[in-house]
């Protein structure tokens, strides 16, 4: 299979009607080839989209203080405000700044209970009068993107020879089940300074479903040959890609692929996006599945050129279940997190104690 040089946009819309086999083609071709996709004309209303848009850049334009009072170090679910540049990629800072929220059922864990059981709970939110509305648009927001997110599965089964229901056993009672957002704001680059808003790496989860809030790009998916590819901004349409963990229960059917975002170039103003991350059963350890591929299915994987030019960043779903696999990549990419609420996590994976500022062994 040639290198893909451009990012898929496939039409939901068509997924409702008579040409639902082409969907399911152009969706099958890339999930196994791709790794990456921009999904078009989908059931979360534009006026939706467009409000969000206009409000997610204001939980930035609070004052500093107030950004600091919901920082994610309070939070032993990894919700809250990241400061620019304090999460770190492939050993460099990235040059944003992060706000994660959730929709999340109340914390479950209690003494005794597996460790991972913590990583889920509430969100911080900033205080109702400083920005009125904005949590309950959040809330709407991800209820429609969860909807799409369940809908889109199935399909994504579908188009892989699966009973459109295979991947139940993984998501469970979709009320207990905590899903990830965030906002990130890239700032533009300083004069001489990295252009790395994230740096290269694999989503962990299942399936991601990005908004690109702002119009500048950045957005880059890498294929087998290590080529940047850009996924541009197209209006209404989310970028949807594969995470590690659904490419290990699909015993890499679904390709996982790097990606990055560079710094807005300086004087176009900042970037902003929305990551999503559909959540799955904590408990489950998904290398314990044996999916009954069609054989056609697996011949696409197995002619795919499997070459990677990022070595795959290792997030534990081959041997740990789902929530310790998830803990581990977050304790990885939050110290500051680990270090408080998960002190023995954080001595097994930071031996050295806290890395300096903008450095990481990861
Ligand atoms: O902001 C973007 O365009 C990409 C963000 C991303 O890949 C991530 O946060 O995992
Ligand atoms: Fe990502």
């Amino acid at each position: 299979m040639a290198a893909f040089h451009t990012i898929p946009v496939i039409d939901y819309s068509l997924s409702q009607g008579p040409q639902k086999q082409l969907f399911l083609s152009q969706l099958r071709h890339a999930i196994i080839n791709v790794g990456f996709l921009q999904l078009k004309n989908s059931t979360v209303p534009s006026s939706l989209i467009a409000r969000v848009k206009a409000r997610a850049p204001e939980f930035f334009d609070l004052p500093q203080s107030k950004k600091d009072q919901i920082n994610i170090a309070n939070s032993p679910h990894f919700m809250g405000y990241s400061g620019f540049a304090t999460e770190v990629t492939k050993g460099k800072a990235d040059q944003r700044e992060q706000f994660d929220l959730c929709i999340s059922p109340p914390c479950q864990y209690r003494e005794g209970d597996p460790i991972y059981k913590k990583l889920w709970g509430p969100a911080q939110w900033p205080d109702e009068a400083d920005l009125p509305g904005f949590r309950d648009l959040m809330t709407e927001y991800y209820g429609e993107l969860l909807k799409l997110s369940a809908n889109f599965m199935r399909l994504l089964c579908e188009s892989l020879g699966l009973p459109p229901n295979a991947f139940d056993p993984f998501l469970g009672d979709p009320s207990q089940i905590s899903h990830r957002g965030k906002i990130a704001k890239y700032h533009a680059i300083a004069p001489g300074s990295s252009n790395q808003g994230v740096g290269a790496h694999y989503d962990p989860d299942f399936l991601n479903i990005l908004l690109q809030v702002t119009d500048q790009g950045g957005l880059q998916a890498q294929n087998h040959k290590g080529e940047w590819i850009p996924v541009p901004p197209l209006k209404d349409t989310f970028v949807i890609n594969i995470g590690r963990g659904l490419e290990a229960v699909t015993k890499n059917v679904a390709l996982a692929t790097s990606h990055r975002a560079l710094s807005p170039p300086k004087g176009t103003g900042p970037r902003y996006s929305m990551p999503f991350s559909q959540g799955l059963r904590q408990e489950i350890k998904l290398s314990d599945y044996d999916l009954d591929f069609p054989r056609e299915i697996l011949a696409l994987r197995d002619t795919r050129n499997d070459g990677r030019a990022d070595p795959a960043s290792y997030y534990e779903f081959e041997t740990e279940c789902g929530g310790m696999a998830n803990l581990v990549g977050r304790v990885k990419s939050h110290p500051e997190v680990a270090v408080r609420h998960y002190p023995e996590l954080f001595a097994k994976y930071f031996p050295d104690g806290m890395p300096a500022k903008g450095s990481s062994p990861y």
